[in-house]
């Protein structure tokens, strides 16, 4: 019986035109892997790197040096001038780390068409405002409309393709008519995803093994990518530090409620932390040395310093900078974030391993469900006065 046959039949869905063509901006590994599956999935791809040797090393038949294991796709129109990459654009995916999409977006606002939709691929909250990157580009690029694609993805294997399953999440999920049941009437909002921006950006990249799913909830799709980052840090200082497997268990788990609790401060929903963007992005790139994050964790946890960690790579690691923000942003929001915490204060050197893994354990002794109200927090029995909360500012 096929996959079809076992399900109720679904109901005829409209038509969705795909934009034709995409502009990705920022070539390094996730912006090459992404042409590649706009490329994949027949669209007109025009690439912008920042880098010129890089550029210059594609047009000579070579491989993108961020991307060094893949051929990048003769289809794909490579360029160091932005205004090239957006000229005819009808959507561009923003692909640039965090700390310098502000700038870029501004370069890209520059040369954009009016209306011209935009994605942002990039994961991580803004270093001097605290912003999320959609806070980012709603101040740079005012009324622009705007998606987020986010999920466990890992560059090198989108441009193997892999299978890979993301989240696609727009603002304009709006119930097409107003409806007594309310607005989160499930008909009502199933009907406005798929008129939704990113139901078209789904339609646009989808291919035999890439596989986008829906949503309305931006904030919780952000929130996933910025605090996961953190986690697969502490995953890796535990892995470095030969703590066996029991702590990164742990960590997902108990990370997971961190990110839960950030989210729903900012408005996003807690089923969306359960999804590909929270919990999938989470297990992924804490269990896979793969991860940069992940990685950066492992070296510091076999006694390397933050420095030494990050030195010659010129991949980004988003969470070496995230757990400074992610912290930031939890304490201005009154939510506790221990375990980010604890990362903050290793990568800063206030806290060392030990230290941070035992303030960790001997943390008041509270319910596992803050849904078990009321919550009631005893002292834990080899508790000192905690480490972590004394760390920081
Ligand atoms: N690599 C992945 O597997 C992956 C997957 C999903 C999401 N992401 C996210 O995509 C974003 C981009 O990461 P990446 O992996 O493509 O990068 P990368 O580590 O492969 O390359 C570094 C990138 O940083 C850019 N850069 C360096 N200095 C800059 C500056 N001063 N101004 C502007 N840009 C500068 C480079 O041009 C290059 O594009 C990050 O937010 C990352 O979290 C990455
Ligand atoms: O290599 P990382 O740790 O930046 O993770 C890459 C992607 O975000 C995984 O989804």
């Amino acid at each position: 019986m096929s996959i079809e046959e076992s399900s109720s039949a679904p109901e005829p869905v409209p038509v969705i035109t795909p934009f034709r063509r995409v502009a990705v901006i920022g070539g390094g590994a996730w912006g090459s892997a992404l042409a590649m599956v706009a490329d994949r999935a027949g669209r007109e791809t025009r690439l912008w790197i920042r880098e010129a040797e890089a550029v210059a090393a594609i047009r000579a038949g070579g491989r993108n040096p961020f991307l060094p294991d893949h051929d990048m796709p003769a289809g794909i129109s490579v360029t160091g001038d932005m205004g090239q990459a957006l000229d005819g654009a009808d959507l561009a995916l923003l692909v640039i780390p965090s700390q310098f999409l502000r700038a870029m977006a501004a370069e890209v606002e520059r040369h954009a068409a009016p209306g011209m939709p935009v994605v942002i691929c990039s994961k991580g909250i803004e270093r001097d405002t605290g912003l999320l990157m959609t806070q980012v580009i709603a101040e740079v690029m005012p009324g622009r409309p705007q998606a987020v694609l986010s999920g466990p993805s890992f560059a090198a294997e989108v441009a193997e393709g892999q299978p890979t399953a993301v989240t696609i999440a727009s603002a304009d999920v709006q119930p097409l008519e107003d409806d007594e049941d309310g607005p989160l009437d499930p008909e009502s909002m199933g009907a406005a995803l798929v008129a939704s921006l990113a139901a078209r950006v789904a339609v646009t990249l989808g291919t035999t093994s890439f596989r986008p799913y829906l949503s309305d909830d931006l904030t919780g799709v952000e929130v996933g990518g910025a605090v996961k980052n953190v986690l697969a840090i502490a995953c890796g200082i535990a892995a470095g530090r030969g703590l066996g497997s029991n702590p990164r268990a742990a960590i997902i788990t108990r990370g997971l409620a961190e990110l839960k609790r950030l989210a729903q401060a900012l408005g996003g929903r807690r089923e969306t932390v359960t999804g590909l963007a929270g919990i999938g992005d989470l297990t992924l790139t804490c269990s896979s040395e793969q991860s940069r994050n992940f990685t950066f964790g492992l070296a510091l946890g076999r006694g390397a310093t933050p420095d030494e960690a990050l030195a010659g790579k010129s991949a980004v690691v988003e969470g070496a900078v995230n757990a400074e923000t992610v912290t930031a942003l939890a304490r201005r929001l009154g939510v506790e974030m221990p375990i980010s915490e604890a990362v903050h204060a290793i990568i800063r050197g206030r806290l060392d391993i030990d230290a941070a893994m035992t303030a960790l354990l001997t943390r008041p002794i509270r319910a596992e469900s803050r849904a078990l109200e009321p919550v009631v927090a005893i002292d834990h029995p080899a508790s000192r006065a905690s480490d972590l909360e004394t760390t920081d500012a």
